[in-house]
């Protein structure tokens, strides 16, 4: 009696730990709402072993809390897995009409109260675990990196899930096992189950937390756009092709008189300006062309497998784009912008590629503005 309440008590501490652990998480940063839903199923957890601990301390309302905590237990993994669900963008559906399911079958079986009820309630329960456990397993399925360890963790859950249900059903009355016997599946099955899904969901939270700052430092606040930071990776990617002699073409991209923009109209109607000819340059490129901010009211363009010709007739046209794209807007006058092309060389740095390219650009400002040189 007190080991069988040492170990239920500690499960609840455990799912507790864990419940508590993801809903801060989910508070102070600002995690999306799946953060919320796994904090829910441990929760939801802490709550049927503390009502399976409560029916060891009054015997006489064991039946009782035994189905409520069939019900906790459901709950729990539904909730598991609508989070995994939500978090893929993939739809609950199947999650919500198997818990609902399972619920009222459930409930339908303490109704009844025929003389198997609890076996056979013990029998859903893990049938309905393993069955949110399989939705789990499914969207994680295609997932690498954390993924593929959550998705290991969980077939092991599911697989334990599933052997509860069959202990559950050797345990019946008058079969092979014992009702201490299935109690012993679940005291060692369900903290090993619930440490290792604590685990995988903070490692996946601290993952999810550590790709959103890295996208953070490489994107422009204001236009999001990549940033220099951004553009560097970005160009050491495509750098890797450009020396196996795919021509790739580095563009430097520069408002004119944007100064007299801010000061004519102020900063905010400035910043307005740049988010407009941000997407002005993404919407009149090719999907696999890059597009950064890397200054004020500086850009960079990476046009990758693009020769000389090509580019500088991409370039003149993006030029004579610029002032038809604000004309519209009658508080500002013409809106142009100079170009500085140049082509990375075979073994050259994006540096020294970026540094030629705005010699170009420096060309066409001093030479009158509105237009594009090649260096
Ligand atoms: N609104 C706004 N202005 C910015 C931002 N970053 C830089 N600026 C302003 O951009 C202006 C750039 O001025 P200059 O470098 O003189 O360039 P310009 O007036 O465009 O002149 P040219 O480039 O020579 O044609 C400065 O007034 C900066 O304060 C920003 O994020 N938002």
């Amino acid at each position: 009696m007190l080991s069988s309440l040492i170990t239920s008590g500690s499960i609840v501490v455990i799912s507790l730990m864990f419940g508590l652990a993801l809903l801060v998480a989910w508070r102070r940063f600002g995690l999306e709402r799946h953060a919320a839903l796994w904090a829910g199923s441990f929760l939801a957890a802490a709550v049927g072993h503390g009502l399976r601990t409560a029916g060891q301390i009054w015997p006489g309302q064991v039946e009782l809390f035994a189905t409520l905590a069939c019900h906790a237990s459901v709950a729990s993994f539904a909730l598991l897995a609508w989070g995994f669900r939500r978090r893929a963008s993939r739809s609950s559906r199947g999650v919500m009409a198997g818990w609902l399911v399972f619920t009222v079958w459930i409930l339908w079986e303490w109704i009844d109260h025929s003389q198997t009820w609890r076996a056979t309630s013990r029998l859903l329960t893990a049938t309905g675990d393993a069955y949110m456990v399989g939705w789990i397993v499914a969207t994680l399925w295609h997932k690498r990196g954390t993924g593929a360890l959550a998705r290991w963790i969980m077939i092991f859950y599911g697989l334990y899930a599933m052997s509860v249900g069959v202990a559950a059903e050797l345990a019946r009355p008058g079969g092979i096992i014992s009702d201490k016997a299935f109690i012993l599946v679940l005291s060692i099955g369900t903290p090993t189950g619930m440490i290792g899904t604590g685990v995988m969901t903070l490692l996946i939270v601290a993952s999810d937390l550590a790709k959103g700052l890295q996208q953070q430092a490489r994107t422009d606040a204001l236009t999001g756009l990549l940033n220099r930071r951004g553009v560097e990776d970005a160009i050491r990617a495509l750098l890797g092709t450009a020396r196996k002699a795919e021509p790739l073409t580095v563009v430097v991209v520069d408002l004119d008189y944007f100064k007299a923009i801010n000061d004519r109209l102020g900063h905010a109607a400035g910043d307005d300006v740049l988010l407009r000819f941000a997407q002005h340059l993404k919407t009149s490129l090719r999907a696999h062309d890059v597009v950064a901010r890397i200054g004020g009211e500086e850009f960079v363009l990476l046009l990758p497998q693009t020769p000389r010709a090509d580019a500088m007739a991409l370039v003149e046209r993006l030029r004579c784009s610029v002032p038809e794209a604000f004309a519209h807007d009658t508080n500002l006058e013409r809106v142009s912008a100079s170009f500085g092309v140049t082509q990375v060389r075979r073994g050259e740095t994006f540096d020294a590629a970026l540094a030629r390219a705005d010699e170009a650009l420096y060309r066409s400002k001093h030479e009158g503005r509105d237009r594009a040189t090649h260096a």
